[in-house]
């Protein structure tokens, strides 16, 4: 088939690879010229491991390019995905205008029988909507139809999930359409759920709240655990034994961030707000992980007493390992307040460092490695849990600093390493060791 995938962002990208991956032809489109200059050097906008090669695998095979044309990539298209930005808006609702700017881009160029495929997270009756500008402009004999097919992969795996998902979904109002969207998706062998576009819509959802539910979940536990001086790791393990509950999204840490499930979330409640319903329980899976972003610092606080003055190394600054991906990352919170209490912060991280500061307080200073921002630092907090500082050798760290004290918002080391590298460490719901800290209330 011929595809135009429209957005050339994290889902763009990693969907313009799968689909050329399976033997479609596809080109990619995204308004931003500096993005596809890039994209035809084969150099990836973002950090994501496995997709510099696709691309140039695939632009030099021939079946992958990219374009800022509208005119360029729609007229051959059979399928158009839509996989632009739904970022929030004040209120928390999704912003669906860039849907509707490609959509109404795409129109004057869609050939006959196109399905247009939305991709991008969006609230329940956008398919309606979109399929409605469509029938304003264009006669329903010309046979376009709207399908909803949502994304399901991680920042930092997404080649991996793409290739071996959980599903499919794929939500169409008629079934001509859905089997066109199937046949595109039957190659990658992964079972394909079909079902109509409004419950396609709220599947995406649905499943983000439900894992950031986990989330916090596991972080309130994680939080009486400190005070009751059990381990949360322990129990995590005990509870994902039970197949009911399952073992994955039961690590407490610092809270979930990043560019979905902070966004979708405020947007459930507020679709839910829209007609008159009070989704409480997601409100306080959000409230809840607002307050574990920054138990951290209450926990740095109650070790020193006050923070002015001293020196931290932050190590960590993207929201999760193998990504460069800055949104909502816990780091520009517990950066932000550590400067509000007149701290110095010297930050490093593997490859978020050129997005970094676009994001971060402007006070917030650089080092070239872990072990130059922790050199002579009065405490370290590590907010990611790269690879690259799990191998950290504790001994060494502590020689580096001036006062050898941990806090590990990502549980990165055992207790009885921190214990014999004479460090003071304290993680989440695990007990501190050397106990000169006070849990959080
Ligand atoms: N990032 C993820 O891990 C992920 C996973 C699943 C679903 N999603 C959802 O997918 C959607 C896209 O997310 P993302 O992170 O890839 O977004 P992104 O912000 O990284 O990229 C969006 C791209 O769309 C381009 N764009 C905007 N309007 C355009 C238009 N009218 N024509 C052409 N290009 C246009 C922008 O220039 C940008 O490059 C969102 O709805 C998001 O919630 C994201
Ligand atoms: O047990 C866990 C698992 C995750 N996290 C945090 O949760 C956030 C999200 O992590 P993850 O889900 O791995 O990354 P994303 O790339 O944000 O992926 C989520 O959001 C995407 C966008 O909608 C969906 O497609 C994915 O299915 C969904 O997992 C990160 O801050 C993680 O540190 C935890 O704190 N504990």
């Amino acid at each position: 088939m011929n595809i135009a995938v429209i957005g050339a962002g994290y889902v763009g990208l990693i969907s313009s690879v799968c689909y050329a991956e399976i033997g479609h032809q596809v080109v990619g489109l995204d308004l931003d010229p500096d993005k596809i200059q890039k994209l035809n050097r084969f150099v990836s906008p973002i950090y994501e491991p496995g997709l510099e090669e696709l691309l140039e695998k695939h632009i030099t095979g021939g079946r992958l390019k990219f374009t800022d044309s509208y005119e360029e990539a729609i007229p051959m298209a059979d399928v158009i995905v839509i996989a632009v930005g739904t970022p929030s808006q004040a209120n928390g609702m999704a912003d669906i205008s860039f849907v509707e700017g490609a959509a109404l881009s795409s129109i004057p160029y869609l050939k006959k029988q196109a399905v247009l495929v939305i991709k991008s997270t969006v609230p329940v009756g956008t398919g309606d909507h979109v399929e409605a500008l469509i029938r304003d402009r264009i006669s329903p004999d010309y046979g376009i139809e709207v399908v909803s097919n949502p994304e399901f992969l991680r920042e930092g795996t997404a080649i991996y999930d793409t290739f071996h998902g959980d599903r499919i979904v794929i939500g169409a109002n008629r079934d001509s359409a859905g089997e066109t969207v199937r046949r595109l998706h039957e190659p990658l062998g992964i079972p394909i759920v079909m079902t109509d576009r409004r419950s396609s819509e709220m599947i995406k959802y649905a499943s983000n709240a439900f894992l950031a539910t986990k989330i916090s979940f596991i972080n309130e536990i994680a939080n009486l655990c400190e005070m009751l001086d059990a381990n949360v790791e322990n129990v995590s393990e005990g509870m994902g034994l039970d197949k009911r509950i399952g073992n994955q999204f039961l690590k407490a840490g610092i809270g979930y961030g990043g560019s979905c499930f902070p966004k979708d979330t405020n947007a459930l409640i507020q679709i839910a707000g829209n007609m008159q319903y009070d989704f409480e329980l997601l409100r306080s899976v959000v409230k809840v992980n607002e307050k574990q972003q920054t138990g951290i610092l209450r926990k740095a606080k109650a070790y020193y007493g006050s923070l002015q003055g001293l020196k931290f190394a932050v190590l960590g600054l993207a929201f999760k390992p193998n990504t460069d991906d800055m949104r909502e990352a816990p780091s520009i919170r517990v950066i932000e307040q550590l400067v509000n209490e007149e701290a110095e912060v010297v930050a490093y991280d593997p490859v978020a460092m050129d997005k970094a500061p676009q994001w971060l307080h402007p006070a917030t200073q650089y080092a070239g490695s872990w072990e130059e921002a922790i050199q002579d630092a009065d405490g370290v907090f590590l907010l990611t849990d790269w690879e690259e500082f799990k191998q950290i050798d504790l001994r060494k760290l502590r020689s580096l600093m001036k006062r050898p004290a941990m806090f590990d918002g990502r549980n990165c080391f055992k207790l009885s390493a921190a214990e014999s590298a004479g460090l003071d460490y304290v993680s989440v719901g695990r007990p501190a060791v050397r106990k000169t800290v006070q849990p959080v209330g």
